[in-house]
């Protein structure tokens, strides 16, 4: 069927690039591996499909982004255990996040029918004053491998309803259900040309789509490494960069929280996606009065967790990381803290293969150690003391991300007083899964620029026109 789409038709350019899965090493598919003469001709494809796919009506827009939602929910039983399959997931987690990349397409072909744009208040007599939005031009949209699905939909389902045309390409590590999210869209009825999709070495594509005049805006979600890189390419034709980032989640609590809640919130937070999530708590922040309560908690629940395939019947609680490398990763930062005077308190597991990483809490982690400071990105965090509200917002503000951050407690007055006063551009409060389609979402800091979902999502694809109209 083909998994590279250029103008409306899918080839498998170059050579086959298997893609395995995590759990076994087993090969789950492959795609065609092309470079960079075919990222140029998929953005030569874009550019000619702009101009009428932005004057498209927008109810006509609508109308395929409705029906790609609804063939994403149709196909969601079959795509999402290829997505378990080759990142390692969760049967459950792969088809919920077909569910939900589904949930970006009929939010945003219901935003796309909106008013946009403004009359102005007339202060001369001989003219009229007001804007309109129109499309940006041709986007390249350019996605990691931990949610394939759903970060791809949250930049594919605003731009194309926003009128722009798309040039994509996916992580190597896991292409497969991604590519059947867009086989979706162009059977759900774009026009060809109006979405492309190249599997290729990541710089050689991503630099040829950066390259091509008619791509106005770049947007990446990924490591904050890569992002600095692809905003430095982007400067140099002053193309938009939208960068979702790093990410080094808070998880705060306070000693009014209540703690079943809090401990329910944090394993979520913490091992959602086997704690490969950008939006993951990374470092637990607990008042002193609680902190032994929460710690004992917390680690009895870690201690139950089973690991497997995460296509196994039982479901397993935790699969494996997307590869060896990172569950080297994650060891390292465990074993540097440990080496620094830190404790497990968590039981040793037994690993059912080398992708798999062992579920760790850790107390009395020396401040400068990795485990406080980096993103860990797995299965493994600290617990963090505080007596303080200040001291809390210090901690929790210290590193030079600011994506997401999470706090506890059933007092309304410090709410207001910890969220406003947190730098992080998403915060879960008593809640820890704040991801949705209609909030606007993104980071602070050196977690990027620019929100997807909500409204603010879809002006990221425009421009603003003025007109200063004569009368
Ligand atoms: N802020 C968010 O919404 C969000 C969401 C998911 C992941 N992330 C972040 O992404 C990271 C994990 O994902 P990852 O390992 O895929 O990140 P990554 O930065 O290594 O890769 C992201 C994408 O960029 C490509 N890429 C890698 N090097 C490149 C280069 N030199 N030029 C162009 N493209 C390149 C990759 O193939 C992949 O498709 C973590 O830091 C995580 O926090 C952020
Ligand atoms: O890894 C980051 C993702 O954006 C997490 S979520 O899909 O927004 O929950």
């Amino acid at each position: 069927m083909g998994t590279t789409l250029i103008n409306g038709q899918w080839s498998d350019p170059g050579g086959h690039r298997d893609v395995r899965n995590p759990a076994d090493g087993s090969v789950v598919g492959w795609v065609g591996y092309g470079g960079r003469a075919e990222a140029t001709a998929a953005a030569d494809a874009a550019a000619a499909a702009f101009p009428a796919w932005a004057d498209t009506p927008a109810r006509a827009r609508a109308d395929i982004l409705s029906r790609a939602a609804d063939l994403i929910r149709d196909r969601a039983e079959q795509i999402g255990p290829l997505l378990a399959k080759e990142a390692g997931k969760r049967l459950p987690e792969g088809i919920g996040e077909l569910k939900f990349s589904a949930e970006y397409f009929q939010w945003f072909a219901e935003e796309a029918r909106r008013p946009a744009g403004s009359v102005h208040p007339n202060e001369a007599g001989d003219r009229r004053h007001l804007s309109i939005r129109r499309p940006a031009g041709v986007v390249a949209s350019l996605t990691p491998w931990n949610f394939p699905c759903s970060i791809q939909a949250r930049k594919l389902a605003p731009a194309l309803a926003a009128g722009c045309t798309v040039v994509a390409r996916v992580s190597d590590k896991a292409p497969l259900a991604a590519t059947e999210m867009i086989r979706c869209l162009q059977d759900a009825g774009l026009p060809p040309g109006v979405l492309n999709l190249v599997h290729g070495p990541a710089a050689e594509v991503t630099d040829a789509y950066l390259a091509h005049p008619a791509v106005r805006v770049v947007s990446f979600t990924g490591s904050t490494e890569v992002g600095r890189s692809i905003m430095a390419k982007a400067s140099e034709r002053v193309v938009r960069p939208l960068l979702e980032l790093g990410g080094n989640a808070p998880f705060i609590v306070f000693e009014d929280a209540d703690l079943d809640a809090a401990v329910e919130g944090a394993m979520l937070a913490k091992f959602r996606n086997t704690g490969q999530s950008c939006i993951g708590a990374n470092r637990f922040l607990v008042h002193a009065d609680v902190q032994q309560e929460f710690a004992g908690k917390l680690a009895a629940a870690v201690n139950a967790m089973s690991l497997g395939d995460g296509t196994a019947d039982p479901v397993p609680d935790l699969g494996p990381c997307i590869d060896e490398a990172r569950v080297r990763a994650v060891r390292s930062l465990v074993d540097e803290a440990l080496a620094a005077g830190a404790k497990k308190i968590t039981k040793d597991f037994a690993l059912p293969g080398a992708a798999f990483a062992e579920p760790a809490i850790l107390v009395d982690v020396p401040a400068h150690a990795g485990l406080a400071r980096e993103e860990v990105f797995g299965p493994a965090a600290g617990i963090f003391s505080f007596r303080t509200e200040a001291e809390a917002l210090a901690l929790a503000n210290s590193t030079e991300m600011g994506l997401a951050a999470y706090f506890y407690t059933r007092d309304q007055s410090r709410v207001w007083r910890i969220a406003e006063h947190l730098d992080n551009g998403i915060v879960g409060i008593n809640n820890a899964l704040p991801s949705v389609a209609f909030a606007p979402m993104g980071g602070t800091k050196q977690s990027g620029l620019g929100r997807e979902g909500a409204a603010a999502g879809l002006e990221e694809f425009e421009e603003v026109r003025y007109l200063a109209l004569g009368v």
